[in-house]
């Protein structure tokens, strides 16, 4: 197949950028070309409106580099490139994506006049200061709540220890930081609601604080409430019992920013959604910005109304990804940095390789290396930490076998054990099999040799073979990145 001219055009970009740049910016985009007009797609609003500031003239300047007066005109848009002979729709400026404005039906009954007791909400300034150290990596609970006046009792915080410099940027979570970077620089504007998705422990919580802190610390005056969802149902069943919703119904309509977390456990919970679902759309017409967090992608969650899922996607939902290798090193080092312990580029490389699954464990066994040599007063080395962390590791093992990963694998994808380890080689199969490798040499401490020998006595340069095929997928197909970052969380979790 002929090389088309954006790719020709990526091979050129793919130099002058850094690696982490390109592949998150540049990599997902696709192409369709025709008419003299290059329309390239993107993900999301998001990397639209960051590829069109920051690369947009870039890419027009290596085009006309490569074609002269023949370069096609570039038009950006959100999607994906169309498949060969199917039409494509014209390209539409960024605004035409943003939402329809609520209805009045849709945004509900209540209005600012409701009457209501003061409500106050959570300025950071005012916490005390927070524990930023390995220790108490997890204080978010542990932070003294706020108390509210008036008969709803809100327990509304802010982590001051989560903000963006004490957040490890990466490869998994690059698009996910700027996001919300953009959201905390302006609240309420063009990317409302954030919808931050991803396992656990991989950092969505941070980031939510993160930018709650931004916003305080530039404006403040700003009104920030932090909660868990189970807290939004707890505050709303008390208010129904005490005969005061509508101090609820004002108090979460009067902030400036209103960040849930885990979203996911208002399933079930039909009158918190449909009250959510009002308070959701007041604040969305009113510009204030509405951060929420989930376990997984809107669509996926379940016994949760539709409308309130369709609402969730109007703004930017943006995934956080696992951390790769070097960005575990990095939180590592960073982590052991803010604890003041001195810990050697060998020891976290040693640690990251071991701790694979998120990085609320990767933190835990650090607390849990660091604790014993405290305690013994022995230097932090390999041997040392393969010591200390026995006990995690051995769990670690036990729990992800190859047999575990077949299994997983031949039910995602609805195939059986024995065509994965069968010589097969159709797609349906060939790909399964590919993951599965992988997803073995990355998760087990098993050799190539061995794994080969599990998947029907293949070769060890066949699994070799698999391993770099899911890595070069992962960045080119959403689906496989998608379906990779499933099974590491089936598997891990
Ligand atoms: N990139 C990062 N840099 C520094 N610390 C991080 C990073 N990602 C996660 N952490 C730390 O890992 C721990 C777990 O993160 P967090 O609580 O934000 O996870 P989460 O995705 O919200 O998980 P859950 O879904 O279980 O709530 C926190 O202590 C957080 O500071």
């Amino acid at each position: 197949m002929p090389q088309t001219i954006w790719h020709q055009c990526l091979e050129v970009l793919r130099d002058e950028f850094p690696a982490q740049q390109f592949n998150t910016w540049l990599r997902p985009l696709q192409s369709d070309q025709r008419d003299g007009q290059l329309m390239l797609f993107a993900p999301n609003r998001f990397v639209m409106d960051w590829v069109n500031e920051k690369y947009l003239r870039r890419i027009e300047e290596v085009l006309k580099d490569l074609e002269g007066g023949q370069a096609p005109r570039v038009h950006m848009k959100v999607g994906s490139a169309p498949k060969a002979g199917e039409p494509v729709a014209r390209s539409q400026p960024a605004a035409a994506q943003t939402p329809a404005p609520v209805s009045d039906e849709e945004a509900g009954s209540v209005t600012e006049e409701e009457a209501g007791v003061a409500a106050t909400v959570v300025e950071p300034k005012t916490q005390p200061q927070a524990q930023a150290s390995v220790a108490r990596a997890r204080s978010d609970n542990e932070r003294r709540p706020v108390q509210v006046e008036g008969d709803i009792k809100h327990q509304s915080f802010l982590n001051e220890g989560f903000t963006f410099e004490t957040f490890v940027e990466g490869k998994s979570n690059q698009l996910a930081r700027a996001a919300s970077m953009q959201v905390a620089e302006n609240p309420g504007g063009a990317y409302n609601p954030l919808f931050l998705y991803g396992g656990v422990g991989l950092g969505k919580t941070h980031l939510m604080h993160a930018i709650g802190n931004e916003i305080v610390r530039r404006n403040p005056g700003a009104k920030v409430a932090y909660l868990r969802s189970e807290r939004f149902v707890a505050d709303m069943v008390k208010a129904l019992q005490l005969n005061a919703i509508n101090e609820f119904k004002r108090y979460y309509r009067s902030v400036d920013a209103l960040l849930i977390d885990d979203i996911q456990f208002f399933a079930r919970k039909e009158r918190s959604q449909e009250e959510f679902f009002h308070t959701f759309n007041a604040l969305l017409e009113g510009g204030q910005q509405v951060i929420v967090t989930c376990d997984r992608f809107p669509k996926e969650i379940v016994d949760m109304e539709e409308r309130l899922k369709s609402r969730f996607g109007w703004g930017l939902t943006v995934m956080v990804e696992p951390p790769e290798l070097e960005t575990r090193v990095a939180i590592l080092m960073k982590k052991a940095e803010q604890a003041n312990v001195r810990l050697s580029s060998e020891a976290a490389f040693f640690i990251a390789q071991k701790i694979r699954s998120n990085v609320r464990e990767l933190e835990g066994a650090l607390r849990l290396v660091i604790a014993n040599a405290h305690f013994t007063g022995s230097e932090i080395t390999p041997p040392f930490i393969r010591e200390s962390l026995k006990d995690l590791l051995a769990l670690h093992e036990k729990q992800v076998s190859i047999d575990n990963i077949q299994r997983t694998v031949a039910e995602y994808y609805k195939i059986k054990v024995a065509d994965l380890l069968s010589k097969r080689r159709t797609r349906t199969v060939t790909r399964p099999r590919q993951v599965a490798m992988s997803l073995a040499k990355e998760l087990t401490n098993h050799s190539l040799p061995e794994i080969g020998e599990a998947f029907g006595g293949r070769d060890h340069t066949t699994v070799l073979h698999a391993c770099k095929k899911i890595v070069e997928l992962q960045e080119s197909d959403p689906n496989i990145r998608e379906d990779y970052q499933n099974f590491m969380r089936l598997l891990t979790t």
